[in-house]
């Protein structure tokens, strides 16, 4: 669906992404998962073909966006970072409006408007002024619209960010539903879980390179270890990390906690307790993708 070599965009003399190859396949749901700032939405607006490539190739659909720009974007979906409906127009009109726009009769129109607000639990909704919609309702909006079209690839710019938690995993289930049906998703996030959650493969980004490439589980196993045990300490009796050295894999001392990788956190913990060290909390977990984030880049993913 995609496939990029050494793609490159420079804004004047900053690269905001530097050479990066990447391959999306058929059916599968990628993600580009960094900071802010890494190069994800500049990577995603080439991919798009709204922003021309400085170097490198890519493809998309097996076409040039340099050449084949808007052939390719009429069997694209696109859902951009910031919800850019039609405040003017009703919830069913935000739909119709793009339905004439690619060429769909009035009758056509309105009919994939009745399908595409089942889709987006928005039925009850399709008279409905858009301004007062909830942040989720708006995204699923959004979402239903760039299906107008049909798109074999949909592509979304941090479709969850701002969302509370209900909202999101609602908005994950109608994109496992559109996997389902074969959609191959793209998805930009800084957020760990969404990528977990979503994501077939992915690509770690960082300053415009790409750190790091794998399903989620094979990140997780190549860079960190099974558990990890979070101490957080006392303000003022902070406990220095050399002092864990010896319990774990490998220790990070982020400003708020301490975190020991290792196969066994409770045994660690437990020897913790043995050193006579009482941590005002601690907690054993698996090891994230922030975790893979942190070995790789030194930084964590959400400031
Ligand atoms: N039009 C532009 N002109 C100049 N610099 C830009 C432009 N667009 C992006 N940049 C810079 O390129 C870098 C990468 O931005 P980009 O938006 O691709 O990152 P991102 O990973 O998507 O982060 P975010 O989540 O903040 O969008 C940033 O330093 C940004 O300031």
């Amino acid at each position: 669906m995609v496939q990029a070599k050494a793609l490159t965009k420079r804004f004047g003399e900053f690269e905001a992404v530097r050479g990066i190859d990447v391959e999306v396949r058929r059916g599968e749901a990628f993600g580009f998962l960094g900071p802010n700032g890494a190069g994800k939405s500049s990577t995603m607006r080439m991919i798009a073909s709204v922003s021309p490539r400085t170097d490198g190739d890519l493809k998309v659909l097996g076409m040039d966006p340099n050449t084949d720009g808007p052939r390719i974007r009429a069997r694209l979906g696109v859902v951009p970072q910031q919800d850019n409906l039609d405040n003017e127009l009703t919830v069913q009109q935000n739909l119709q409006v793009y339905g004439r726009y690619f060429g769909l009769s009035r009758a056509q129109t309105r009919r994939k408007a009745v399908e595409l607000l089942e889709f987006a639990q928005l039925s009850d909704r399709a008279d409905a002024e858009v301004e007062p919609l909830s942040g989720g309702m708006k995204r699923r909006l959004t979402i239903a619209r760039s299906l107008v079209n049909d798109p074999e690839l949909l592509l979304l710019d941090e479709p969850t960010t701002g969302l509370d938690p209900q909202a999101r995993h609602l908005l994950w289930d109608r994109l496992f539903r559109l996997k389902a049906q074969g959609v191959t998703l793209i998805v930009t996030t800084h957020y760990m879980d969404e990528a977990e959650q979503l994501c077939d493969r992915l690509v770690v980004m960082d300053g415009g390179r790409i750190v790091a490439e794998g399903s989620p589980a094979e990140l997780i196993s190549r860079y960190s270890t099974r558990e990890v045990l979070e101490l957080r300490f006392p303000p003022g009796q902070e406990i220095p990390p050399e002092r864990f050295t010896d319990l774990a894999d490998r220790v990070e001392a982020l400003p708020d906690r301490i975190l020991l990788y290792t196969t066994a956190g409770e045994a660690a913990l437990e020897q913790v307790h043995a050193r006579g060290l009482r941590p005002l909390s601690s907690l054993v977990r698996r090891s994230t993708l922030e975790d893979v984030f942190l070995r790789l880049t030194g930084r964590t993913l959400v400031d």
